[in-house]
């Protein structure tokens, strides 16, 4: 059996984008997107992206991590299946489809894919981390030297802590660079490592940083893999409503597939 698949990045975070509208991908087969995710027996990618028909939107995403299994939802994933369906000529500029997490709104440009995130609310701030939901669970740590700490050393542990469990969470670590920009490095749960960038991990920083120091919106975050921007509102109860995550996402290569 052969899959034709294309490779799609957004800041370093890279997926296997498959146009699954025909529905003849077998979503059930945790070990066939595991091998495929793979960097050395497979494509390589920190996870697996299918594009389907839904009636009521443009376009529906089914998303898996790297590990084979159906992840919560993705932010860079979601950007580059923007992308992707744009480049199929499914949309124009704007629109409107339906993920994991409900439906989402996104506009392409050139340069940039702009993805509404859905509100957020229930931050926990606690005196050695926050913990938040953007789409996908989220720890955010801040620190003053990023640039040398040892991401999944740190992050691991975190990852599968009680406190999180059973389900685990990602841990990002938080450099504030400015008034305006931030440094946001990931370990991200379903890849077990540090990724080179994560959307809904850098939505969950800007956030954090909001509301422990007071940083206003829009955000500039850099990653390992680019630049990032994260724009919100946040309301009287302590939620955000109208988050945008802004940054580039870009077409690798496509190709074949046999297993
Ligand atoms: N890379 C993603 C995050 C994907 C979800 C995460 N791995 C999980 O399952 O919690 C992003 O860009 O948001």
């Amino acid at each position: 059996m052969t899959i034709d698949f294309y490779k799609y990045q957004g800041t370093g975070n890279d997926f296997v984008m498959i146009d699954d509208r025909a529905e003849t991908f077998p979503v059930q087969d945790q070990a066939l997107v595991a091998h495929l995710c793979h960097r050395r027996f497979g494509i390589g990618a920190d996870g697996l992206i299918l594009l389907r028909n839904d009636p009521d939107y443009d376009f529906r995403m089914i998303y898996f991590n790297a590990d084979g299994a159906e992840g919560s939802m993705c932010g860079n994933g979601g950007r580059c299946i923007v992308r992707f369906a744009h480049d199929l000529g499914v949309f124009d500029r704007r629109t409107r489809f339906i993920a994991v997490d409900g439906a989402h709104e996104a506009e392409v440009t050139p340069d940039v894919v702009a993805l509404k995130m859905n509100t957020v609310s229930g931050m926990t701030v606690q005196p050695h981390y926050i913990f938040l939901n953007t789409g996908s669970p989220h720890v955010v740590k801040f620190t003053e030297d990023l640039e040398s700490l040892d991401v999944v050393a740190e992050g691991r542990p975190i990852r599968y802590s009680e406190p999180f469990a059973p389900g685990g969470t990602n841990v990002n670590y938080v450099q504030v660079l400015d008034e305006q920009h931030l440094f946001v490095r990931t370990y991200e749960r379903g890849v077990e490592d540090e990724t080179y960038s994560c959307g809904t991990g850098v939505t969950a920083a800007a956030l954090a940083v909001h509301r422990q120091y007071g940083l206003s919106s829009p955000i500039a975050i850099r990653t390992l893999g680019g630049d990032l921007r994260v724009a919100f509102t946040p309301q009287q109860d302590g939620s955000f409503r109208d988050i945008s995550l802004i940054g580039p996402a870009h077409r690798v290569f496509g190709g074949q597939v046999s297993y």
